[in-house]
């Protein structure tokens, strides 16, 4: 059967991933949106509840999974959080299979996947594109955001993979430090390029 080519989208914070997976979508292209997925799995009546509740009572209820009291349980205790992976990944990666088959028929598609180089998500993938500005721009970005400390920000970054380890291990850069139109005109080359050279499609 024929398969889509599959661009693995990714980025750290602040570097303008959603932006660019918008643009994507309004080339046409079908993302899947991993971080959406875990949302709907794990909110109001979603798949993983009763898995959730059985490994960690009591953080979840009518309302879905209640985000900050597991985060409290996970984040900090390494065998908690892969506890809560070893549900939420398989689940995860069932879903991407379901759009890969409903897409079927699409040349490209892109599977937007924030933590794709942490967790190791790249299995699967043809290609791999990286969103990066330069930090100045991305620690103003995140730093504009309600709620957003110098702290927390230092948190964050030292749990993510460095932006310039993610763009050397990248087939594709698309860069956020510039205009909003020149960033649209790199993502739509992209994905003529990828359309184009797709050996499947
Ligand atoms: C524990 C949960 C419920 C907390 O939700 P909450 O909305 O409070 O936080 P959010 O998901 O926005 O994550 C906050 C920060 O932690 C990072 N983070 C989230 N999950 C993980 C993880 N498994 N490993 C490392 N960092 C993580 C995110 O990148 C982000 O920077 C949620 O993060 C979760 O279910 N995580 C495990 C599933 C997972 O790996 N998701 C990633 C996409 S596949
Ligand atoms: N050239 C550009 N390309 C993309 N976004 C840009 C550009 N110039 C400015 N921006 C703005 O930068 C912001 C990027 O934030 P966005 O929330 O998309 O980042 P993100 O990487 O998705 O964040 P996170 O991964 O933390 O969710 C947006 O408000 C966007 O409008």
């Amino acid at each position: 059967m024929r398969r889509p080519f599959v661009l693995g989208l990714t980025g750290s914070i602040g570097m303008g991933k959603s932006a660019v997976a918008e643009m994507m979508r309004e080339a046409g292209v079908p993302v899947f949106d991993a971080d959406a997925q875990v949302h709907r799995l794990q909110g109001p009546g979603g798949a993983l509840l009763p898995a959730i509740e059985a490994a960690f009572p009591g953080t979840t209820g009518p309302a879905g999974v209640d985000r900050g009291k597991l985060g409290a349980l996970v984040f900090g205790d390494k065998a908690a959080l892969t506890r809560l992976e070893r549900i939420v990944h398989p689940a995860v990666a069932a879903a991407r299979e379901s759009f890969l088959i409903e897409h079927g028929g699409q040349p490209l598609v892109v599977f937007d996947i924030p933590l794709l180089f942490e967790k190791g998500h790249a299995a699967g993938l043809d290609a791999v594109a990286v969103v990066s500005a330069p930090a100045a721009v991305q620690r103003a970005r995140v730093l504009a955001r309600p709620g957003m400390t110098p702290e927390k920000f230092a948190q964050i970054l030292a749990l993510q993979v460095p932006d310039a380890e993610k763009r050397a291990r990248a087939d594709h850069v698309i860069d956020t430090g510039v205009t909003i139109a020149q960033t649209r005109a790199m993502v739509n080359d992209l994905v003529s390029l990828l359309r184009e050279k797709n050996p499947r499609g």
